[in-house]
Order: structure tokens, then C-alpha cells, then sequence
């Protein structure tokens, strides 16, 4: 089955096309990593398949149009940099809005258990009763993935997931990707801008504003499409997999 059919999906925001034709065709379990220069319309996409901005087009999840789906098919690591530290509350508190979608107040021990069990699947289990506002950037991200994580999706989105994580977190952030796919199966679209994650992802999706190169790594990553994506490589040469350089 497919997890994911976009067909012609444009957004717009007044004049300006931040997406515009974007076809796609994701099969169930694929990682896909998501590729493109700043400003390509990465983070948008992952919006547009969450139904959190306005778009023209379809968007098919699982076989059912967007508005029939589950919102709890879902998990979404946003980009941390647009979260506020300063909100006062717990780790904990942060991976149970997973759960319920809104604030929790007072959270019940079952909930407490499963936000526990969250975090430790991604080895965070210490930081549950540490105020947001004392995490690192890794940490933090840490903490979104155990709340991303918390209802078991089918369907994981992560805007750049690694940022701010040292490189042992980025090798363990895979590692707990990995098992969570290898035990539900579930599948994985994440965009970013390691070229390393890009290589060893199933599928890889350039793009800038359009759909540039879609398919495996080696199909999607040649220097064809990275110049046409990026506009010029600069000193990224010998980072795609066409040509030899892999
Ligand atoms: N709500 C909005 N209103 C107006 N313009 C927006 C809005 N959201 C995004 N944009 C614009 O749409 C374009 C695409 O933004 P988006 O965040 O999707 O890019 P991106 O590829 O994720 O970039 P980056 O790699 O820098 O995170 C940008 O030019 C951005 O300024």
C-alpha cells in the first residue's frame, strides 16, 4: 500500500508559491529523506500532509484523503528552533501533550507511565522531570521525538530532527528510527541537511519549490538534480552519488 500520494499539491501564501505541482508517490515503510536549499518548501510539505496549512491539490494517507484520516496516524517533530524554552514545564509534561493534543494540566499515572515509556525508547528517561527551559537543542529534540512517538504513528515527520544533536545523538537518533520502523513498519519522511542521512535513507525527495528528483539514493542524489535543486553546489562537490563520488 501507499503511505502517501500527493498529486499537484500547490500552496500559496498571498502571492507568493512556496509550493507549486508537488506529485509524489511514498509506499508503506520507506524512510524518505527530504532535501533542498533553505526556503524550498521542506517544512511547508510536512505541513500541507498534516493539514496544517492551506493547499490546492490531493493528499492521500494510507489509501484515504487527508480529511479522513486519524490525527493519531501521525508523528511530527517540528524544527525546535520555532519553539519558546521559556514555557514553563517539564519534559514529561511536553512528551503527554503527544496523548491528548492539548495541554495537560494534571496528568493521570497512566499517561505518566506512558510518557515515561516514550522517553525511555529514546534513551531520555532522565530528563523527564527536567524544566524545558534546561534542555540542549539535542535534548530538546529528544524529548519532541518521544512525544512524536508516544501513539505509536504510521506516518513520522521530522523537520531536521538532528539539529543541535551532537554526532553520538545523531547516530542514536537513527538507531531508535530504525527499530521503531523495524518493529511497526511504520514509515518515516524527514527533512534534512545531512547529505550522510540522505545517502543511507530509502528513498531520497530533492526539491525546491517542485518535485526536482524523487527515488533512491542513487537515482535521486546525482549531480544533475543537486544543481538543479541548489542552484550550484558550491563546495559540495563530490557529495552526490552521481559520477563515482559516493
Ligand atoms: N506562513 C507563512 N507565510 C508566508 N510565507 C511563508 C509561510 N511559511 C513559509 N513561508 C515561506 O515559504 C517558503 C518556504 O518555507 P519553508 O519553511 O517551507 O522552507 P524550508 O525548505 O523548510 O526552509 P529551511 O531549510 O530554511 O528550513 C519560504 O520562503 C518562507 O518564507
Amino acid at each position: 500500500m501507499l503511505a502517501l500520494e500527493v498529486q499537484d499539491l500547490s500552496v500559496h501564501f498571498g502571492e507568493f508559491r512556496a509550493l507549486e505541482g508537488v506529485s509524489l508517490k511514498v509506499p508503506e515503510g520507506a524512510f524518505v529523506a527530504i532535501v533542498g536549499p533553505n526556503g524550498a518548501g521542506k517544512s511547508t510539505l510536512l505541513k500541507a500532509i498534516l493539514g496544517l496549512v492551506p493547499f490546492r491539490g490531493e493528499v492521500r494517507v494510507l489509501g484515504r484523503p487527508l480529511a479522513e484520516t486519524d490525527p493519531l496516524w501521525f508523528g511530527y517533530v517540528p524544527q525546535i528552533k520555532t519553539f519558546d524554552r521559556s514555557f514553563p514545564a517539564l519534559s514529561l509534561e511536553l512528551v503527554a501533550t503527544g496523548l491528548r493534543r492539548r495541554w495537560p494540566f494534571r496528568l493521570f499515572p497512566w499517561e505518566k507511565e506512558e510518557a515515561l515509556s516514550a522517553l525511555r525508547r529514546v534513551g531520555a528517561e532522565a530528563l523527564a522531570f527536567r524544566p524545558l527551559g534546561r534542555l540542549s537543542g539535542g535534548q530538546l529534540q529528544r524529548v519532541y521525538l518521544a512525544r512524536a512517538l508516544i501513539r505509536r504513528p504510521r506516518i513520522l515527520l521530522l523537520d531536521e530532527p538532528a539539529t543541535g544533536v551532537d554526532r553520538v545523538g545523531e547516530v542514536d537518533l537513527y538507531r531508535y528510527l530504525e527499530a521503531y520502523q523495524e518493529e511497526s513498519g511504520a514509515t518515516v519522511l524527514m527533512i534534512t541537511h545531512d547529505w550522510e542521512a540522505a545517502h543511507h535513507a530509502s528513498h531520497v525527495l530533492v526539491m525546491n519549490r517542485k518535485v526536482v528528483g524523487f527515488g533512491p539514493p542513487e537515482r535521486a542524489l546525482t549531480e544533475e538534480c543537486l544543481r538543479q535543486a541548489f542552484g550550484h553546489l558550491g563546495h559540495a562537490h563530490g557529495l552526490y552519488l552521481g559520477g563515482g563520488h559516493a
